[in-house]
Parts: C-alpha cells; sequence; structure tokens
C-alpha cells in the first residue's frame, strides 16, 4: 500500500465530523432544553398575563352592568307616585328622564300583564306587545327585584340585545310596571372598551353565557348564536363551560390554530369573558430566538469542527509518522526500531509498546509454528488415524496415516464432510459419537466395518474441543486400527477354549498361578475334586482355594517355580471326604527375557499309584512261596536291628538255618512235596518266635531269624533248641507224614565293630558246623563284647557242643 505520509482522510473526516456533531448535538439539546424551558415560563408568564388582563376587563364588564343597574334604580326611584299607577303618567316621566338614553339603547316599560306601555324611544308606541312569557319580565315579577337578562333579539328593534330590568312598585309594594333597558350589542360601545383589551394583533376577547350564548364577540354574526354552533366545542370552551377559570392552550376547531384560552367568569351575571391569544403571534419572539439559537449552535458546530480539523491535524501528526514506519517494516525499509518515535507522550509509549508487542507476537508465532510442527510430526508419526472435525463435520485437520491406512491424501481430506468421503453408511454408523463429541462428552468406542472397502475393527477416541465459553466448536478423532489385534483375541479365545476342553477331561487339577499366587486358571477337575467353581478362579488367591495347610506345603515350590526351576512335590489333601495323596508338578513359563510370567501346576491324584507302589514294595521283600520275609527284607531288617542293638547297647543274634537232605526230599516225593515242606517249615518258623524276631527265607532251604533283645549267655542257645525242638515233629504231607530235621548256627552280635556280612558269615560259619557235627543240631558262636576276637569258630563250635 503506497504511503501518503497522512492518516486516511476518512479517520480525520470521521473525527471532524463526530466533533461537528457533537457540538451541534449538545448545542442543539442545550438550546432545546433552555428554549423548552423558557417557552414553558413564558407560556406561564403569558397565561399570568392573559388572567390578569381578562380579569380588569371582566372586572369592567360586571361595572358597567352595575352602573346600568344602579342607573334603572335610580329611574324608578326618581319617578312620581303617579307614574306608578298611570301607564301615561309613566311614558310622560320616562320623557323627562331621556339621560339614560346615554346608557342604554332603550327603556320600555311593561304592564303587570307584560303589556308594553311606554317606551323612551318609541313614544308612540307604534306596536303592541307582550313580554309576559318571557323569563326576565317573570323572574322580576316574581323576585320584585331587577334583573341582567341574557342576550335576545329584541321584538321592538330585532337588534341583538341585554336586557337589564326594574320593577315599579306601588305602596304596597306590589309591582305595577316593569322598567326595561336595553343594550344594543351591535352598535353601542358597551363592549368598546372591553375589545380593546384584546391581547396582541390577532387576538381577541369575547363574552358567552354560562350556557355558551354569544354575548360579544369580534364577529358581530356570531351574537346570541351557541359557542358551538359552527364547528363544535373546543377543549377550552368545553372546560369554561364546566366552569373552569384561568388559562389554557388549545386547538381552534375553526381552523385559527393553537391559542392560549384564558376564561373569566362576570360576578354579576356568571357569564363567561374569554380570550383567545393565537399561540403563533404569542410564541412569534421565542421562534425568532430558537431560529437565532440554531443559526449560533451551527456557526459553533463549524468553528469546533475547522477547529477539531486543526487539532487532529496536530495530534495526529506522530500518528501518521508511526503509520509510515508501520509501513516500512512491513515492506522491509525499516526495522523495528523506527518505531521508537522519540515522543515521550502517548504515542511514543504506543510505538514503544507496539516494538514490544510485535516482538513477542514474533516470538508467539515462531513458538506456535515450532508448537504445530512439532504437533504435526507427532501427528503424523503416530500409526492412527488423528484429525480434527468441525461442528458441521468437515475435516479441518489430518495426519499423514490416513494414506498409510486408508489410502487417501490426508489433504484432499480438509473441507470436506465425513459423508462426502466416506459415504452415507459410514456417517450414519458413526452418527451417533460425532454428535456426543459436540455435545461435550468424550468418546471411547470398538466397532468393525467396512471403511472405503476395507474391512476393519476401529477404536476411536473423540475428545471434544472446548472454547472459553463451554461451547464446542468441534472435536478430536483418534482411531486405531485394532483388526490384527482382535483377530488374535478371537484366535487366543479359540485357543484358549480348546485348552479349557482339553484340561477339562484330564483326570488332574490344571491350573495357571500369576506371580501375585493367585489363579489365572483352572480345570473342571477343580469342581470335581475340590468343589471349587473354575469360573471364580481367576483372580482368587491360591491360599483361598486349597486351604492354609496344603499351600504351606506348596509356597516354597511355587515360589522356585517362579524363580524358573521346574520343581515338584506330594502332600496329602483332603478330596471329598477322602485323604487323597496328590502330586504336583510346577512348571514355570517363562518369557523370553527369562522372567516367568505364570507357573502352570499339574496335579494328580496318586494315592492308586502309591498303594500299588506299596504293595509292589512289599511283594518284593517276601518270599512268594512262604509269604515271610525275602533276602533284601532280610538284610534291611538285619541292618535296622544292628543300627538298634548299636544304639540301646542290646544284644542280638542271628540264627541261619538249612533243612537237612532237603535235596533227597524233593527227589523222592517231588518238587511239590519239597514246597510243602518249605512252607510247613516256614511256618513252624514263625511260630516258634518272638513277634518282633523276623524269620525270613534265604533262598533254597536256607532261612534265617533275627533276634533282637538275646540275654546272653543263654538265650541263643534257648532259641536253638527251641527252633530245633519246633522242626522235629513230623510233617503232615499229603504223601504222608515226614520227619524233617534242619541244622541251625547261631551268631551273637559281638558289639559295635560287627556289620552285618560278617554276623552272617559268623553264622554261617556255625551252621557249618552244626551240618559237620550230623545235622538235626545248632551251633551258636556267642562271642563276647569288647574288642573284636579272633573268629575262631572251631573253639566254638566244641565249646556250644559241650553244653
Ligand atoms: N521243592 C523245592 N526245592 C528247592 C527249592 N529251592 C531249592 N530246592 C532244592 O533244595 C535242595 C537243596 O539241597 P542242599 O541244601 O544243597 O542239600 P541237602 O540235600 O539239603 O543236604 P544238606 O544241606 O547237606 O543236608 C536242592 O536240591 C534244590 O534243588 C524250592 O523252592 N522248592
Amino acid at each position: 500500500m503506497a504511503m501518503t505520509g497522512f492518516l486516511p482522510r476518512s479517520l480525520k473526516f470521521r473525527l471532524t465530523s463526530f466533533v461537528v456533531v457533537l457540538v451541534l448535538a449538545a448545542t442543539s439539546i442545550v438550546t432545546t432544553l433552555a428554549l423548552t424551558v423558557a417557552e414553558r415560563d413564558m407560556k406561564g408568564v403569558i397565561g399570568s398575563q392573559q388572567i390578569n388582563l381578562l380579569s380588569g376587563a371582566a372586572a369592567f364588564i360586571d361595572e358597567q352592568l352595575k352602573n346600568r343597574l344602579n342607573l334603572l334604580a335610580a329611574l324608578a326611584e326618581s319617578l312620581p307616585e303617579a307614574a306608578r299607577r298611570d301607564p301615561e303618567a309613566l311614558r310622560q316621566a320616562l320623557q323627562t328622564h331621556a339621560t339614560v338614553s346615554a346608557e342604554f339603547t332603550n327603556v320600555v316599560a311593561f304592564g303587570r300583564d307584560g303589556e308594553l306601555v311606554a317606551s323612551l324611544r318609541d313614544s308612540g308606541l307604534s306596536r303592541s306587545l307582550n313580554v309576559s312569557s318571557r323569563p326576565y319580565f317573570l323572574q322580576t315579577l316574581s323576585t320584585k327585584r331587577a334583573v341582567i337578562a341574557p342576550p335576545l333579539r329584541s321584538r321592538l328593534s330585532n337588534l341583538p340585545v341585554v336586557l337589564i330590568t326594574q320593577p315599579l312598585l306601588d305602596k304596597k309594594g306590589e309591582v305595577q310596571f316593569v322598567l326595561a333597558g336595553s343594550i344594543d350589542l351591535l352598535h353601542s360601545d358597551f363592549f368598546q372598551q372591553f375589545d380593546l383589551l384584546r391581547p396582541g394583533k390577532t387576538g381577541y376577547l369575547y363574552v358567552m353565557t354560562s350556557d355558551g350564548v354569544i354575548v360579544n364577540h369580534p364577529d358581530k354574526s356570531r351574537l346570541l348564536g351557541h359557542v358551538a354552533s359552527r364547528s363544535g366545542t373546543d377543549q377550552a370552551t368545553e372546560k369554561a363551560l364546566a366552569g373552569f377559570e384561568g388559562w389554557t392552550e388549545a386547538e381552534s376547531l375553526e381552523g385559527d390554530g393553537p391559542g392560549i384560552y384564558t376564561f373569566k367568569r362576570l360576578a354579576s351575571t356568571n357569564w363567561i369573558a374569554a380570550a383567545r391569544y393565537p399561540t403563533s403571534e404569542a410564541f412569534a419572539p421565542m421562534k425568532a430566538m430558537r431560529q437565532q439559537a440554531i443559526l449560533l449552535a451551527s456557526v459553533c458546530a463549524a468553528l469546533a469542527g475547522l477547529l477539531a480539523w486543526l487539532m487532529v491535524l496536530r495530534f495526529l501528526r506522530p500518528l501518521e509518522t508511526l503509520r509510515a514506519h508501520l509501513g516500512d517494516i512491513r515492506h522491509g525499509h525499516a526495522d523495528l526500531e523506527a518505531l521508537h518515535v522519540g515522543a515521550k507522550d502517548e504515542i511514543g509509549e504506543l510505538g514503544a509498546a507496539l516494538v514490544e508487542d510485535v516482538r513477542e507476537r514474533d516470538a508467539a508465532l515462531r513458538q506456535l509454528e515450532a508448537s504445530e510442527k512439532r504437533a504435526r510430526l507427532i501427528a503424523d508419526n503416530i500409526p492412527a488415524l488423528i484429525s480434527y472435525i468441525d461442528k458441521d463435520l468437515r475435516y479441518r485437520f489430518t495426519n499423514e496415516h490416513y494414506q498409510f491406512l486408508l489410502g487417501v491424501d490426508p489433504k484432499s481430506l480438509l473441507g470436506r464432510t465425513v459423508n462426502d468421503v466416506f459415504g452415507g453408511e459410514v456417517d450414519a454408523r458413526w452418527r451417533d459419537c460425532m454428535e456426543a463429541a459436540l455435545a461435550g462428552q468424550r468418546v471411547h468406542v470398538e466397532r468393525e466395518g467396512e471403511e472405503l472397502g476395507r474391512y476393519m475393527h476401529l477404536m476411536v477416541d473423540m475428545v471434544p474441543d472446548f472454547a472459553p465459553d463451554g461451547s464446542v466448536p468441534g472435536f478430536y478423532v483418534m482411531a486405531n486400527d485394532i483388526t490384527e489385534r482382535k483377530m488374535a483375541e478371537l484366535t487366543q479365545a479359540a485357543s484358549q477354549k480348546r485348552l479349557q476342553l482339553i484340561t477339562d477331561h484330564l483326570p488332574a487339577l490344571v491350573s495357571a498361578i500369576g506371580p501375585d499366587h493367585r489363579f489365572q486358571f483352572g480345570n473342571a477337575a477343580f469342581q470335581r475334586w475340590l468343589g471349587v467353581d473354575p469360573n471364580t478362579l481367576p483372580g482368587r488367591p491360591v491360599v483361598d482355594a486349597i486351604g492354609e495347610a496344603h499351600y504351606a506345603i506348596a509356597k516354597p515350590c511355587l515360589d522356585r517355580a517362579f524363580q524358573g526351576e521346574v520343581t515338584s512335590y506330594e502332600a496329602k489333601a483332603k478330596v471329598g471326604e477322602e485323604s487323597r495323596i496328590l502330586a504336583s508338578t510346577l512348571i514355570p513359563d517363562l518369557r523370553q527375557d527369562g522372567s516367568v510370567a505364570a507357573v502352570y501346576v499339574l496335579t494328580s491324584d496318586m494315592t492308586h499309584v502309591k498303594a500299588v507302589e506299596e504293595q509292589l514294595i512289599e511283594l518284593a521283600r517276601r518270599d512268594t512261596l512262604t509269604g515271610i520275609a525275602n533276602r533284601r527284607m532280610f538284610e534291611e531288617t538285619l541292618q535296622q536291628a544292628l543300627d538298634r542293638a548299636r544304639r540301646r547297647d542290646s544284644p542280638l543274634a542271628l540264627a541261619y538255618l538249612d533243612i537237612d537232605h532237603f535235596k533227597s526230599i524233593n527227589d523222592t516225593l517231588g518238587h511239590g512235596a519239597g514246597d510243602d515242606v518249605l512252607k510247613e517249615f516256614a511256618m513252624r518258623l514263625t511260630a516258634s518266635v518272638r513277634s518282633t524276631d523276623t524269620v525270613a527265607r534265604l533262598a533254597g532251604d536256607e532261612f534265617a531269624i533275627v533276634f533282637e533283645n538275646v540275654l546272653p549267655p543263654d538265650e541263643a542257645t534257648t532259641l536253638a533248641e527251641r527252633i530245633v525242638g519246633a522242626i522235629r515233629p513230623a510233617f503232615n504231607l499229603q504223601t504222608g507224614m515226614l520227619p524233617v530235621t534242619c541244622s541251625v548256627g547261631i551268631a551273637v552280635h559281638a558289639g559295635p565293630g560287627e556289620n552285618p556280612a560278617g554276623l552272617l558269615a559268623r553264622a554261617d560259619a556255625a551252621l557249618y558246623d552244626a551240618k559237620r557235627n550230623g545235622r538235626n543240631g545248632y551251633v551258636v558262636d556267642e562271642r563276647p563284647a569288647g574288642p573284636r576276637p579272633v573268629l575262631n569258630p572251631a573253639a566254638n563250635r566244641a565249646a556250644s557242643a559241650n553244653r
């Protein structure tokens, strides 16, 4: 824009016009107010003047009428006695009082019957006249007093007149004649003085009776007519006829314009003396004053305008300079410092403030640009659709993801409505959300559908944009494509369902436990085994479901499993009413970083397995033929008995037995008979010892017996003899009675240094000696306690044999 060096003309013109209008308005208002007040006051003054003037005029008429009354009364008084009786005498007497003719147009006399009997002007009484029906006549007769009659048209002169009567009384005081003096309203000068008192040049006075009959008026044609006979009763007259006295302003109904009307009642007749003063004449000076005031105001306004123009030019010059500098700065011809115009007034401060503001605005703009750039960068790199939609549902901002996800140029959406871009179906699907956001609600919703020909599952957030006044000009939209996640969730749900189906039919408790030791999952076996609904398990503390006691056992394993170790434990637990043995295996679910997401627990009921296992173990320790302990159990028992003997320092003895010539039994009677012998032999052994002693079949026809708490020195021998004695009775076989004998070698435990093998060897050696001694006997190796002596079976055998 080209700089002119001046402020725009319109500004100066407006300023100047403003001052002119202001001065004009102020002058006009003040003048109008002053004139209005003056007019009001002046009307008051004029009204008061009019009242005074009219009061004087009314008093003058009253005085005139009073004079006429007095004059007629004086005339009547002066008449001779004869004139009061005789009409002729009366006529003559009247002629002698011609002086009254100066005041009355005519003076006549009527008899009691109303007949005209005398007339001052017409002595010949050229016509007959009877006024017996006239009100003034009747009133004079009845009151015997003088009467001023309302105006009427004289029957004698045919002129409008006002009559004043005076009764002529005889000696008795009765009315004999009535004198009547008439005043010609057309020609006499009765109202002459009164008329001269008219206000202004165009104003006039008039008189009417209290009924509105005009007695005097500048327009003589209106005499005796009613005041309203021409154009109705104006407001002022109406008021006057109603009794109003004073002044008022009213519009004439006869087209004379507005006027000030003044009314005053005559004291003598109650007639109304009135004055009309045309407003135009009354206020002519005021009108002139108003014109002068307007002229003066206009001159003042013109002078003020001129002065204002000059002042504006002078005061606005620095502002023009500032404006010129602003233009230079905008076109790059000057820098911001040019705005420091130097003046130490408001404009100087304005320049400095402008510099400051422009700097702050530039800084704010730079910040805004940077902020917008950052926001744009962030929005464009967020993997979600981000947009701003205004209240007309038009896109105002869109990020780059629109291109990536939907293949549309985000800029092409700007200014278009949702309906334009996506079509009516999509618009209808999201309409409720958009309306809710525009109503100020935050919206979070997941919906599936087709967007631009692509099926998607979208998670959408709509956030209303609140203006400072609380209105919502638009809303922000963030839409995430969660189709893959939804698919994964569906897959996972299917997988979980399969897993549930499988695990529900396993004869085991299967569960997943979180790091907080709360269940994440449990199969249907929880219901069957523990009476716990698996649906209630997720989130439930493990301790609640399995009880304090079981949890105390499980917890250490659980802790180790959460360290990443596969652990297991067994524990007894109540399943229903039964006590069961449960074996649990805890398998950590390791994440890639090695942490444990959860621990899977598989718990099996091992009660039956355990029973079978114990049964197998028991079977493995029993001799299948005889039912007594086998070699394995014998070895265990011997070791345990030796440990006890050492601990308690109690004596122990081991017997080693062999059936004599058993081979020949088999050979002669058969292997079955041999078995029967073995069973009977075992039974007799078991019966001959204490229940705490252990009888075992070591192999073939070899047996052993562990004796605990054997009292030295003779009890071993006693035992040996009891055994041999128990076998000695013949065996009752199916084949018949069979004598069976056995040989027994007994070794007494030598002390702490002796092990099972050593003890067994010594017993075996004693058995060998018993066999060698001819069988069916025993040998006891009874070695004394203390340091182990050199084994000398021969000596022992000899000793035993000697016993
Ligand atoms: N019926 C039967 N015979 C067995 C069983 N086990 C081993 N035998 C036999 O028992 C016999 C054992 O004989 P030996 O102890 O060697 O000899 P013996 O005939 O008893 O002679 P001495 O012991 O010297 O008196 C053998 O013939 C084995 O075959 C078994 O379970 N049942």
